[in-house]
């Protein structure tokens, strides 16, 4: 069963119009205050506000669904665009549910874009979308850090750990090799959450995570799970991590981690899962033979970056829907580890782990995976997420600790 909710555009909504600017300064203080939408790295990418058209999705066929839509949504449009790079003209923003089947993907079309690739800035409106007054707009000014309350998720500590130990005893057993577990973690905030604020301290402390903003969830996160431009396609598989130390440890760390047996076996999964749901949809896909280290503030993970060449005509939303999830975010086999997830982690994913980005009307478009992030609640908190694969020898003391490094790094922009 699809249940397919959307707001379609009013005649006044279809004209669209993309300008060249060169002055938009920082992307993410052009975000008026409340909700805005993000795709942000190094300065780069698009920011959005207001909804000219919003979709949300469920059930076997929502991304299919989805994709159909925004073929439609476009083809009604009357677009001027100067420019005809990825992202210029109509955008299409998505947060897509962890298990789209079961949960709610929201897709939204913002009435402002202001983008900057290569150098090149610009800013397309639709319908009735107000231009920023560009040229030197005042930063905004934050207020103090709010006070903050935590309080467990779905479940505690300890019986976090009691999963991990029942995941280890059924990958001994047999049943499956890895499995991806995650907790939430509560946040209330006085006052209330400024996603402007966060999005800002995100982008400030993790230049090469994309810092995203999608109906209300929001982070910064490292690792991309598929761009498309034109038939060149693109991933950053991550998997295995480590903590931060200070001085020598800190290279000793990263040492241990490129050598670690049980990182790179946790590592070849991930990038074995999307290469196999990729190969036939490419005439051509690289994955380096040996992954690299990816240095974060909070942590460092293995990291691999698959290139490929896409043959035949499925676009851009088919192709993360074929990939989506992974061996990162779900694990190995794909669906022993989705049912042990259902099992064992008592809460439901929402849109975290799930593909988060965007997508334009010639099909290009960025998506990568929701992590190091939050949900926005309507009492102003938030709920964060933080998960960590578990494999043959995963201690879940370590294991406790690598999801406190993870959550560290939106606690780190909540507490500043
Ligand atoms: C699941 C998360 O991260 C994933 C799990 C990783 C791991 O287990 O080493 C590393 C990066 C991500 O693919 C998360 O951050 O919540």
């Amino acid at each position: 069963m699809t249940t397919v909710a959307l707001t379609s555009p009013a005649a006044a909504a279809r004209t669209v119009t993309t300008v060249r600017t060169e002055d938009a300064g920082d992307l993410l203080d052009l975000l008026p205050e409340g909700a805005g939408l993000s795709w942000v790295r190094r300065g780069e990418g698009l920011v959005g506000w207001g909804e000219a058209a919003r979709l949300e999705v469920t059930g076997p066929s929502a991304l299919a669904d989805a994709a159909a839509w925004w073929e439609r949504y476009t083809a009604g449009l009357d677009v001027a665009d100067d420019l005809g790079i990825p992202g210029s003209g109509p955008v299409l923003f998505g947060s897509i549910a962890f298990d789209p089947v079961a949960g709610t993907s929201v897709f939204v079309v913002p009435q402002v874009v202001v983008g900057r690739r290569d150098g090149v800035g610009w800013i397309t409106t639709v319908g009735a979308g107000v231009p920023p007054e560009l040229g030197r707009p005042p930063a905004p000014v934050d207020g103090p850090a709010p006070r903050l309350r935590y309080a467990d998720g779905a479940l505690d500590p300890a019986t976090w750990c009691a999963a991990v130990a029942t995941a280890v005893a059924r990958i001994d057993a047999g049943e499956l090799d890895k499995v991806v577990l995650a907790r939430d973690l509560l946040v209330s905030a006085e006052p209330a959450l400024d996603p402007r604020r966060l999005l800002r301290r995100l982008a400030a402390r993790f230049p090469d995570c994309w810092t995203f903003a999608v109906d209300g969830l929001l982070g910064a996160t490292p690792e991309l799970l598929l761009r498309r431009t034109g038939r060149q396609l693109s991933s950053r598989v991550l998997a295995g991590t480590a903590a931060r130390g200070a001085g020598a440890e800190d290279d000793r760390l990263a040492a241990a981690l490129l050598d670690s047996a049980k990182d790179r076996a946790e590592h070849a999964w991930a990038v074995d899962s999307l290469v196999d749901a990729l190969a036939p949809y490419c005439s051509r896909l690289t994955a380096p033979a040996e992954p690299e280290l990816l240095t974060l503030a909070n942590v460092r993970h293995l990291a691999s970056d698959v290139t490929g060449t896409q043959r035949g005509s499925a676009g851009l939303l088919e192709l993360v829907g074929a990939v989506h999830p992974t061996a990162a975010v779900c694990g190995t086999p794909t669906a022993d580890a989705a049912a042990l997830i259902g099992e064992l982690e008592g809460m439901d994913r929402g849109r975290y782990a799930g593909p988060v980005g965007w997508i334009d009307s010639r099909g290009d478009g960025e998506f990568g995976l929701a992590l190091r992030c939050a949900e926005l609640t309507p009492d102003g908190g938030a709920r964060l997420f933080a998960g960590c694969g578990i494999v043959a020898g995963s201690e879940p003391a370590a294991e406790l600790a690598e999801t406190q490094a993870k959550f560290a790094a939106f606690q780190n922009a909540l507490e500043g």
